[in-house]
């Protein structure tokens, strides 16, 4: 007897009161069910015009990102290659249809014209952005809240509010001249570096405080930080939310949360017994909480404060702050350290890089302000295409309220994804060409004039943009004037070349950044 007999022979003996017939049906029934919940959502979409990529059954077109066969960075392109010269297609993320688009005229009604259809991320499954384990703050609060916390934020991350900003984390960025001095025959880690120095900005521009991650050659915070993510939770709770609510599993790892969460509240409650509020973030979250911004010396809200304040409870000052750790760490790191990549491997933008920081290095030397910094054009545009070549893959909207497609009969539903294939729009030799050369020149002041809105989108774009952009840019133009100034920076055997993107990371590459520094 086959073990299949076998165990339906015993489900029969337990419940005799159906044949075995009888249950061969109620299981068929079963197995149909499944399956047409499964592809209930494939082909509608076809069938009102829209094109698809044929999907696979549970995979839909995610196949190759769920199983790692290819780089999220690779799998976004050639999803956007697959739709040739479509402004938009149905893209399955599993079984839901998602709607992609291409046309940059349509993804700027999306993310400014319209935003209002689009208000909400879809990183996160609907379901699971209000348990109390994924609250994060703003970048998954949605509708009328995240609306009212943005305008309420806003203003702590103006760098007119963040005085001094650039000498702040020049003090990190000379912390880290003196770490690769200490490397070896000079072979540095240019990931290891450029994470701990987002760590110790982030100490200075929101604490005031040096977490001195540099010098101690990394810390807890390091160790939290990097935890963040694990690949398993990410892909379980998107794909199977119903699954990851039932056993509570959340979409960030639990200890890191936490760790970060006793760490600001810590800072916060030891500063609540001050009447005064030290210029850096937390002092600006403080004074929205209580009104104090001044509109002669800040960029302020004036008479929205009020509401503002509502927002800024306590328990959203500490969520803000952490999501600096997550959204201001791993992001900054992964970038800066491609940044560095790239002109290592191209001696002749190198020269051109070292030539312009020279010149400004004859002026101020090492004391560098953030005013000074933003004169280096060439260094902006070699950041500029750095961040094109190692951009996020993509980015997600939900629809909020029905959209319909212009120029077609076709109504998006609330709740739907749009996606922005941010990769996609970056490798198209239609916007940039010899998309796989690095080409600093796409970005002189004339060319920028020239491109065209809505295909460039390292930061996204609209009043959902990244919050953190300005001071991104600031941490990576004083790590480039100091690392510049005082090395030269080579391949050496430890080098990956040519590129090869993680299958595991959204836009690090496999081997990490390891590079030769010739002291100059
Ligand atoms: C090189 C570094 C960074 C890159 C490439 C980056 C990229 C992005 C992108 C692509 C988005 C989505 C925008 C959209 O869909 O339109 C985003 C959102 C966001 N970023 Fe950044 N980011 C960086 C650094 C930072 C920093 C330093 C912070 C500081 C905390 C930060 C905080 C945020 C937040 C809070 C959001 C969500 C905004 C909202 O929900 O309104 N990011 N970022």
């Amino acid at each position: 007897m086959s073990v299949f007999n076998w165990a339906l022979e015993e489900i029969v003996s337990v419940f005799g009161i159906l044949s075995r017939v009888q249950w061969l049906g109620l299981l068929g029934l079963f197995v149909l069910y499944v399956y047409w919940s499964l592809t209930k959502n494939y082909g509608v979409y076809e069938k009102k015009g829209l094109f698809s990529i044929p999907p696979k059954m549970i995979f839909g077109n995610t196949k190759d990102l769920v199983m790692q066969t290819k780089s999220m960075i690779q799998f976004y392109r050639d999803i956007y290659k697959q739709f040739g010269d479509r402004k938009y297609g149905i893209y399955y993320d599993g079984t839901a249809p998602t709607l992609i688009i291409k046309d940059p005229d349509l993804i700027k009604q999306v993310l400014v014209t319209d935003f209002d259809h689009f208000v909400d991320f879809a990183f996160i499954p609907k379901e699971l952005a209000h348990l109390p384990m994924n609250e994060l703050g703003l970048s998954n609060a949605i509708g009328d809240e995240w609306r009212s916390l943005r305008t309420s934020i806003t203003p702590a991350f103006s760098l007119k509010n963040i005085k001094n900003i650039g000498t702040k984390i020049n003090a990190p960025a000379l912390d880290v001249i003196e770490a690769m001095k200490r490397c070896p025959n000079g072979e540095v880690d240019m990931e290891k570096l450029t994470g701990h120095y987002a760590i110790d900005c982030i100490g200075r521009i929101v604490f005031s405080m040096d977490f001195q991650t540099i010098k101690s050659d990394g810390n807890e915070i390091v160790t939290n930080g990097d935890g963040f993510f694990e690949t398993w939770r990410f892909f379980l709770t998107m794909s199977i939310p119903r699954v990851a609510k039932l056993f509570n599993i959340s979409i960030f790892k639990p200890q890191s949360v936490n760790f970060f969460l006793n760490m600001t509240e810590k800072i916060l409650q030891g500063r609540n017994g001050s009447t005064s509020y030290p210029n850096d973030v937390l002092g600006l979250m403080m004074k929205i909480r209580d009104q104090k911004l001044d509109p002669d010396n800040d960029d302020s809200k004036g008479q929205k404060q009020a509401l503002a304040a509502k927002f800024m409870t306590d328990t959203m000052i500490n969520r803000t702050l952490m999501q600096f750790f997550l959204d201001g760490y791993d992001t900054v790191s992964a970038l800066l350290s491609m940044v560095f990549y790239f002109v290592a491997i191209d001696p002749e933008v190198q020269d051109r890089l070292l030539a312009e920081i020279d010149d400004m290095a004859s002026k101020v030397g090492a004391n560098i302000t953030g005013d000074d910094v933003k004169e280096l054009k060439y260094l902006d545009q070699v950041f500029h295409e750095s961040s094109r070549l190692a951009a996020f893959a993509f980015t997600v909207r939900r629809c909020t309220k029905s959209w319909k497609i212009p120029g077609t009969d076709v109504v998006i539903p609330e709740d739907m994804a749009v996606m922005i294939p941010i990769q996609g729009l970056h490798s198209d030799p239609k916007y940039f060409p010899d998309p796989d050369k690095f080409d600093p020149e796409r970005f002189t002041a004339e060319n920028k004039l020239n491109m065209k809105t809505g295909t460039f989108l390292p930061f996204g774009m609209g009043p959902r943009a990244c919050i953190g952009m300005q001071i991104a840019l600031m941490e990576a133009r004083i790590l480039m004037y100091q690392v510049f100034r005082n090395f030269r920076l080579e391949p050496c055997e430890k080098t990956v070349i040519p590129i090869k993107w993680r299958t595991d990371h959204f836009n690090r590459i496999d081997g990490g950044v390891k590079l030769k520094a010739v002291p100059r």
